[in-house]
């Protein structure tokens, strides 16, 4: 393969049409270009994003969120664009992110981290809590159970009301995930799950978000270091290197490619790693 031109890159091994579309994206901090010219289309299914330290993935998904607002481009959500829009707008739109760090209520259980994920389906609101109206009644009740449906899908479920703090940051991070997954997304955007996580919290996190996106037409976009747990989960992936997308298509194809092996994975890959 050859480094691809940025205005066609597409992860082609993926069907379906994109459920998001970064077209064009241009992104600096100062005088300092952090993404230039990043087409990427995100069809449903599992898309990772992988490239060196500093690259600018995160950067790729806070202009996907409305964390950022770029130079220049567009970001298209079910081809509708959404530059412009704020974080809150967005998320309301069907779009669930996670940190790098995760960021949960220490003193809050698990079940009730998961819930505060709930905005977008939750159809009681302050009033309608303090009054007890069946609607939100309803819901909560609707809510805490997929809550804890979710805590079984990533392997969680034994502790449901235990204080997340309480939970190895590798269990925390999964928490983190499932609570992004009870808003429904239609695009999920992970950034490094697996970053701390030993070898069993890392098979719960892809047996979790397989089972998970098994019967959806859900979107996830992964950024991750790991790159077995790329080609584990993902049938396309993007390169990343200096703010460009440098190559996509499939895992096997492109981490095999010497421009991206050059540029990312280092000799030692190259030598057969
Ligand atoms: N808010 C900001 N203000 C100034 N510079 C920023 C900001 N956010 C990111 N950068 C810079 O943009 C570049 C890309 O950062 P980004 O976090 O997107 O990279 P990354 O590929 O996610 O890296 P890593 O794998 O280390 O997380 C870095 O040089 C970073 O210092």
């Amino acid at each position: 393969m050859t480094p691809m031109d940025t205005s066609t890159a597409t992860p082609d091994s993926a069907a379906g049409h994109p459920v998001v579309e970064l077209d064009g994206i241009r992104m600096s901090f100062g005088g300092n270009v952090v993404l230039d010219d990043v087409t990427l289309p995100v069809r449903p299914g599992f898309t990772g994003l992988i490239g060196p330290n500093g690259a600018g993935k995160t950067t790729c998904l806070n202009v996907i969120s409305g964390y950022l607002r770029p130079d220049q481009g567009d970001v298209r959500l079910g081809g509708r664009s959404v530059v412009g829009g704020s974080a809150h707008q967005i998320a309301r739109l069907g779009v669930s992110r996670t940190f790098q760090t995760p960021r949960l209520i220490p003193h809050l259980s698990a079940t009730e981290n998961v819930l505060t994920g709930a905005g977008r389906h939750y159809r009681g609101g302050h009033l309608s809590e303090l009054f007890g109206l069946p609607a939100a009644r309803r819901d909560e009740r609707r809510l805490r159970g997929q809550a804890r449906d979710l805590l079984e899908t990533f392997g969680l479920g034994e502790h449901p009301g235990r204080a997340a703090s309480r939970f190895p940051i590798g269990s925390q991070k999964i928490i983190e995930v499932a609570r992004a997954l009870l808003n429904e997304p239609r695009l999920l955007l992970l950034d490094e799950p697996a970053a701390g996580l030993g070898a069993e919290d890392v098979d719960r996190l892809v047996t979790g978000l397989t089972d998970w996106a098994a019967d959806r037409d859900a979107a996830v976009l992964i950024i991750e270091h790991d790159l077995e747990l790329i080609t584990r989960l993902c049938p396309a992936v993007a390169v990343l290197h200096f703010g460009r997308i440098i190559q996509s298509g499939a895992p096997a194809d492109v981490l095999r490619d010497p421009v991206v092996v050059e540029a990312y994975l280092g000799a030692d890959f190259a030598a057969g790693d």
